[in-house]
């Protein structure tokens, strides 16, 4: 099965090629200064000038306000926008135009009720992603190394393209992906040895599973 995977969170030069190795999709750089793998504006241009075209250079913000989107916009070559924070509809509708990129909003799932929001975002979004909901008194709203109960979403899809995520591994990726049927994967700690510090050794790992994965409903 051909799965889509973004890496999330590179932090490193030495990253870009390694994802790029392991068969990534998506590139993600993490603009959230609480995070270990937030970058600055400098870091993230050099490595988004690394990364050839055909695969998406995506920049994860957290309720950021226009001044800081505008900077980074300038300052950094960018595919798709991530937002990982309490941005709403009219929120995200308003970045898409603003930015000029192509908008995926981040909805954290823990339990059946946390479903409809992902309906609301559909309609405005051009991808959503399906992360666990980060538990009470984290510091941040993903990242975090937690996954949800995939059978709430199993058999469930949404007319716009859509990525799983939250507590992702080598491991436990090809149960995920059999489970909900995902197409498409996003994973930070997952592919790392500490906070922040990517291997490519763990990147080629979980791409392995995810393309060995079978697709759910099949037999076995
Ligand atoms: O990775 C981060 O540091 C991060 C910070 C703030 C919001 C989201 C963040 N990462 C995203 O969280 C999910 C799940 O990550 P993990 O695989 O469980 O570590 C993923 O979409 C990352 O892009």
């Amino acid at each position: 099965m051909t799965v889509r995977i973004k890496f999330c969170g590179l932090t490193d030069p030495a990253d870009v090629p390694a994802a790029i190795l392991a068969g990534a999709g998506y590139l993600g750089f993490v603009f959230y200064a609480p995070s270990p793998r937030h970058l600055d504006l400098a870091t993230a241009a050099a490595l988004s000038q690394a990364v050839p075209p055909g695969i998406a250079r995506v920049a994860l913000t957290v309720n950021a306000d226009d001044a800081t989107l505008d900077a980074l916009t300038d300052a950094v070559g960018l595919d798709m926008l991530q937002l990982h924070g309490r941005e709403t509809p009219e929120r995200v509708a308003a970045l898409r135009d603003r930015c000029g990129l192509p908008v995926m909003k981040a909805v954290g799932v823990a339990t059946r009720d946390d479903l409809a929001a992902l309906d609301a975002f559909e309609a405005v979004a051009d991808q959503i992603l399906v992360d666990a909901k980060p538990p009470k008194g984290a510091d941040l709203p993903g990242g975090n190394g937690i996954a949800f109960d995939w059978r709430l979403i199993a058999g469930r899809s949404w007319r716009k393209p859509w990525m799983l995520a939250g507590g992702l591994t080598p491991g436990n990726v090809a149960e995920a992906l059999r489970l909900t049927g995902a197409r498409q994967v996003d994973v930070s700690s997952g592919i790392e040895t500490a906070p922040g510090v990517k291997s490519g050794d763990l990147m080629r790992a979980f791409a392995d599973a995810a393309n060995a994965a079978q697709p759910a409903g099949a037999a076995g």
